[in-house]
């Protein structure tokens, strides 16, 4: 196959992702971000880019945001946000994050292909996002792409589709936001 039919079926893929994705867990973390003070972003390996993405796009609508683990990110205090990407929700040091923020008092959401998983059992907003673990002998999902790529996929855009509906609740614009980009790259 050419590599644009391969890009054709990702996209398909990724199309069918849609109907399998709840409108009603999404608003709970819409309003759950929009409701909370700071919001702390975690997830490792690409699951970790999804979520830096995703942060950056909330700094722009002016929201708290930071990324877990990096050098400038504040401390998460009772009633703040954390919200795991992981495919797996077993990935041992998201674990750990996810224990320490609910022992601070945080809320955590996850974004999981696996609500059972030890993080989707340690949160409190789960968003099940269809695609195949890492491991796929773990999983019967079929895609063509390897290890979790659907899901990384899906994440990013799930993330964007929930920028857009912040959007839509804020009366924000790309003018607006485009105001808060870096200017010192
Ligand atoms: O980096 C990853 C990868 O290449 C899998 O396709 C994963 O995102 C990373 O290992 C984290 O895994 P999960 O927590 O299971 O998403």
């Amino acid at each position: 196959m050419q590599t644009t039919q391969y890009l054709a079926e990702v996209v398909e893929e990724l199309t069918r992702t849609v109907g399998l994705i709840s409108d009603e867990e999404a608003e709970k973390l819409v309003n759950k971000i929009l409701e909370s003070k700071k919001i702390f972003v975690a997830g490792a390996g690409r699951s970790g880019f999804m979520g830096k993405s995703f942060a950056m796009r909330m700094m722009h609508m002016g929201i708290d945001a930071y990324v877990v683990g990096e050098t400038v990110t504040a401390n998460l205090e009772k009633d703040d946000l954390l919200i795991i990407g992981s495919g797996s929700g077993e990935t041992k040091t998201l674990v750990s994050i996810a224990e320490k923020a609910k022992s601070l008092g945080g809320t955590v959401a996850a974004v999981t292909i696996f609500p059972n998983s030890t993080i989707g059992k340690l949160a409190d907003i789960i968003i099940k996002l269809p695609g195949s673990p890492k491991d796929q002998s773990e999983s019967e999902y079929k895609t063509i792409q390897p290890m979790g790529s659907l899901f990384e996929q899906t994440m990013i855009i799930f993330y964007d589709a929930l920028i857009l509906r912040f959007m839509e609740k804020k009366g924000l614009d790309s003018t607006k936001m485009y105001g808060k980009h870096a200017n010192l790259e």
